[in-house]
Parts: C-alpha cells; sequence; structure tokens
C-alpha cells in the first residue's frame, strides 16, 4: 500500500544489484573502508543514482539543490525512515532525534535554550578544565614513559573519556569523573558501542530490518529485547543511560538551585511544568539523558581524533597552529585577561580551517535516511542524463520514497569542494569562495552537521568544544604519526579510525606524542 511507487524512478542511473535479495546493501554494509562504495558511485554517476536496497529503489543524492530542498524548503515533508527512526530508538528511546512533526516541533523548542550563545559562554570554562585535565593525564604518561619525554598513545580512548566528562559538566552538572576512573560504567558502556553492535551485520539482520516498514510501532519496540550482539550492547546502554539520567533529575528537582538554562534545569523544569507545551514525559526526559549523552560525546571524541591523525602527518600544520595561539595569547596578556574568551578562537584563522577540514573529510555521522512523506518533485541544480537518455532537472517521488542522503559524498562533491575534494586541504577553507556558494548545512557549507529544522542542536557547542581542545593539546604536544601505521575509516555505523587488520580492536589511533619544547 504505501511503498507502492506510481511515480518510478528506475529511469535513474545506478549500479547493478549484485544480489536479487539483498540488493547492495550486503556490499554497502560490509564495504572494508567507510565510503569505498559509495565513493566510486559519486564518480561514476555523479550526484544522483539508484540503488537496491532489499529488492526496494533507494534514490541516493547529494545534489546540493536536492539536499536545500529535502532539509530546508520542505519542513517535515521528508522525516527519517522508520527503519532508522527504529534503529536509533533502540540506544536513545524517543528522544529529540527519533521523534517527529509536533513531537520534534515542541522537544526542540524545550530544549533549545541550552544551546543559545549565552549559554555557550557558560561551557568555556567546563571545557578549558578539562581540556587541561586531559593534557596533564597525557604529561603523567610521558613523564611515566621509559624516555620521560615521548610515549605511544591511543588517543580516541581518553578524548572519549574527556568528552563524557565534558557533557556531564556541561549538560547535567554533575561530574562523571571518568578521565580519572578506568572502570567508569558508563565511559566503559560507550566504549566501541557502535563497533560491537552495528560493524558487519549478519544477513539475517538486513533481512530482518527491511521488514520493519510493515511492523507497527507497538510490536516493534521489544525488537530491543532480542538477546543477540546487534541488540543486546544497545539495551545495555539505554538501560544505564535512563537509570543515570533518572538520578541526575531527581538530584537537579530537590536542589535548592532552580531555573538554570543548562539541560538537566530544563528536564527537571519540563517534567512538572503545566504547560503541555513546555512538558516532557519521564520516558522522553531519560531518552533526552541517553539522546545527549550519546550525540554530545563520542561525535566530538571522534572528530578530534580525526583532526589529530591529519595533523600527526603533517607537523607543519602543527606550527602553523602553534604560531596563532602564540599570538592570541600575546592578545590575551596585552588586555588583562587571564584565559581566552569564546571570540579568541575567531582569531586562529588556519585552526578553524583545520577543523572544517577535519569535519568535512571525517563527518562522524555519514549517511542520513528520509523518506518521501507525500507525493513530492526534487529539483535538481544539475541536469543528469537517464538510462533512456532523457535530460531531468527534477525528480517527481511517490509517497514513501526512500531517499539516502551521504554526507560523506556531499563532503566530497567536486562541483562544490574542487578537483582536490579527496584530499586534505585545509586551505580551501581560508578563501571565502567556497562558502559564499549556496549554504547546504548550518556550518561551513558541510553536511556534516546536517541542516534544517532537525540539524545538530550542539553544533556550536561542539566547535567551541574542540577548539579549546585543540587548542590546549596542539599548544602542549607535538604529535606523530608512527611509520608503518594503517589506519582506516571503519564503517560501523558511525565513522570511525581502526587499524587495518584489526578491526577487532575497535577505534584505535596510536600516535607518537611528546612535549612540545619548554610546555
Ligand atoms: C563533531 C560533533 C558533532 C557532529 C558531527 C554532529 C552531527 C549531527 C548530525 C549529522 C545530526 C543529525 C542526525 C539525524 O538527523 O539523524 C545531529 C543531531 C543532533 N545532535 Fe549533533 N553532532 C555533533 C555534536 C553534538 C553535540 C556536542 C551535541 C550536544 C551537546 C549534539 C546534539 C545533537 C542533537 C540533540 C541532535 C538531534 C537534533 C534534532 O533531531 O532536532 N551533537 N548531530
Amino acid at each position: 500500500r504505501y511503498r507502492v511507487q506510481r511515480r518510478s524512478i528506475k529511469d535513474i542511473r545506478g549500479p547493478a544489484s549484485p544480489s536479487r535479495l539483498l540488493g547492495h546493501e550486503m556490499q554497502f554494509r560490509h564495504e572494508e573502508e567507510m565510503g569505498d562504495v559509495q565513493f566510486q558511485w559519486l564518480r561514476r554517476y555523479g550526484a544522483t543514482w539508484l540503488f537496491d536496497k532489499n529488492q526496494e529503489d533507494v534514490l541516493w543524492t547529494v545534489d546540493p539543490k536536492a539536499l536545500q530542498y529535502i532539509f530546508h524548503t520542505s519542513g517535515y515533508r521528508f522525516p527519517k525512515t522508520k527503519a532508522i527512526d527504529q534503529s536509533a530508538k533502540i540506544f536513545t528511546g524517543r528522544g529529540i532525534l527519533t521523534v517527529k512533526g509536533d513531537v520534534h516541533q515542541r522537544q526542540r523548542k524545550i530544549l533549545s535554550p541550552a544551546f543559545s550563545a549565552g549559554q555557550l559562554h557558560t561551557f568555556l570554562p567546563i571545557f578549558r578544565q578539562l581540556a587541561s585535565h586531559l593534557s596533564q593525564k597525557w604529561k603523567d604518561e610521558l613523564e611515566a614513559s621509559v624516555s620521560h619525554e615521548s610515549a605511544v598513545i591511543n588517543v580516541p580512548q581518553m578524548l572519549a573519556r574527556m568528552t563524557l566528562d565534558v557533557i556531564g559538566e556541561a549538560a547535567f552538572d554533575y561530574q562523571f569523573g571518568a578521565l580519572d576512573d578506568q572502570r567508569n560504567e558508563l565511559a566503559r558502556l560507550f566504549q566501541n558501542l557502535f563497533v560491537d553492535s552495528v560493524l558487519h551485520p549478519p544477513a539475517w539482520d538486513i533481512l530482518f530490518r527491511a521488514t520493519w516498514h510493515y511492523i507497527p510501532d507497538s510490536i516493534l519496540h521489544y525488537v530491543r529485547y532480542l538477546p543477540t550482539r546487534e541488540y543486546s550492547r544497545f539495551k545495555q546502554f539505554l538501560d544505564a543511560a535512563f537509570r543515570v539520567g533518572q538520578d541526575l533529575v531527581d538530584q537537579k528537582a530537590s536542589s535548592s538551585e532552580k531555573g538554570g538554562k543548562n539541560i538537566v534545569s530544563i528536564l527537571a523544569q519540563s517534567s512538572v511544568s503545566d504547560d503541555v507545551k513546555k512538558r516532557l514525559t519521564s520516558d522522553e526526559m531519560l531518552s533526552q539523558v541517553a539522546t545527549f549523552l550519546l550525540a554530545g560525546h563520542d561525535t566530538t571524541a571522534n572528530t578530534l581524533t580525526w583532526t589529530l591523525y591529519e595533523l600527526s602527518k603533517r607537523p607543519e600544520d602543527q606550527r602553523k597552529i602553534r604560531d596563532e595561539i602564540a599570538a592570541v595569547r600575546k592578545e590575551i596578556k596585552a588586555r588583562g585577561d587571564e584565559d581566552f574568551v569564546p571570540s579568541d578562537f575567531d582569531s586562529m584563522p588556519f585552526m578553524n580551517a583545520v577543523i572544517k577540514e577535519s569535519l568535512r573529510l571525517h563527518p562522524i555521522a555519514p549517511m542520513l535516511f528520509r523518506e518521501a512523506a507525500d507525493e513530492d518533485v526534487i529539483p535538481l541544480s544539475e541536469p543528469i542524463e537517464t538510462v533512456s537518455g532523457k535530460f531531468i532537472n527534477q525528480i517527481p517521488v511517490s509517497k514513501g520514497q526512500a531517499i539516502n542522503i551521504s554526507i560523506c559524498s556531499y563532503n566530497r562533491l567536486q562541483s562544490v569542494w574542487g578537483e582536490d575534494a579527496d584530499s586534505w586541504n585545509p586551505d580551501r577553507f581560508l578563501g571565502s569562495d567556497k562558502e559564499r556558494q549556496a549554504s547546504v548545512g548550518v556550518f561551513a557549507n558541510l553536511m556534516t552537521f546536517s541542516a534544517g529544522i532537525r540539524a545538530c542542536l550542539g553544533w556550536r557547542f561542539a566547535l567551541l568544544e574542540m577548539k579549546t581542545v585543540l587548542t590546549e593539546l596542539i599548544e602542549t604536544f607535538e604529535f606523530k604519526y608512527p611509520e608503518g601505521l594503517d589506519v582506516m575509516r571503519l564503517s560501523s555505523g558511525i565513522m570511525s579510525p581502526a587499524i587495518r587488520g584489526k578491526v577487532e580492536m575497535g577505534i584505535q589511533l596510536p600516535l607518537h606524542v611528546s612535549l612540545v619544547n619548554g610546555a
């Protein structure tokens, strides 16, 4: 009924399907390195192509005008697919990431004040303090090493603990203490959560998920209880997040400090609000805790990891950032301040360009999955030639048409980023040309934080956190990429680094770390 397609998209070109039953899904979910398969299709078919997902025709597009239409112009007319919503519900419940339409609008309105410019200002001391704590931990590690000045450190591990502590303090007024406590329950539950649950799903799971579209939500709710690898790790995390969340909200509700605009204060106030527009049910409230724990820490930790990966290969880029930090330090001293204010980071153009380039090449959430809520017509910025030889500059779609939006492919589109789109080149962000083009995402014309009414709520938070941490780390340490190390993009739902041939070890980036002279 819902899936019957009156507006066929079969005339759109795309790769031949390798399997009648599974289509491209197995090839896509089992590619060795995240993006390998789709980057080939991108070069062969351009920005739009047809993909066979378990015998369903899926439109795959990264055309800038199509993205603008789907994410901005059409409001809620292209919701997330039921399968992706249900997958996210398994680990975040009924929080802002998984709800739709009016409910999403209500939740977003309630939560947005926690990310205002004024609030952001209050986070900076937390970011500075925890970045410096991480830096001290690594200094201690160097001190304890044989040479006392250099060691190989697996950087994502402590970065993830630090970003967990950051989200604890900034969002929940709570010290998880993950940097200090190696046995911290949440930190352990998060470690390799996606790798353990999502990496290389078996064929039965791919086929099972293809049926979700036809199963009522009330039954799908029980999928989380399946005792398999794919589901049990996520359930453990959600149970722990709900438990921790209830404690945090109870503590806030009983504390004498009322008001406040951080997440936990907002959650405590909305759980008792008389105004239905401002109220969150208990389930919604705890789901937000799980959502922010997850969306707000691994994302930033992975992006920082990838940034150090790129910088460790380029001592010259590290030096340029160090020079910028030294210049800003002088300005801070000259004006009589003790420490950075958020606007100080604006005077570091190269560091900002490095962060943008890292977000471009290494988007932690590489894909988004949407479907048309109704019949619609998607405009394209460039006409495409169809199988029958026609040139079309818009694609009529039926209600229910599934659309895959690849953030990682859009971020490498040559028509937007130039012929060197596959290579590291932060200088591309130093001119203003790229940012003058039609803006697609919420930041720097990138899709990394998504776009429109469902764009990342924490993107300013993440940027300020990353700038603060990078400033601390590059000022204090030199990072060097070990000879012979072969790091790859792991394909586990999120894009994270792993060592080729050792993916069972999960997220890894062991770098040579030493103190900058005089640090
Ligand atoms: C580099 C870091 C980050 C990246 C790349 C990132 C990326 C994204 C993306 C792509 C989405 C859209 C997901 C979808 O539509 O399915 C999203 C949503 C979201 N992100 Fe982030 N994120 C980052 C950091 C953060 C942080 C630090 C927070 C909170 C403190 C946060 C909170 C959220 C929330 C609440 C949503 C759901 C928004 C909605 O549906 O209305 N994110 N993020």
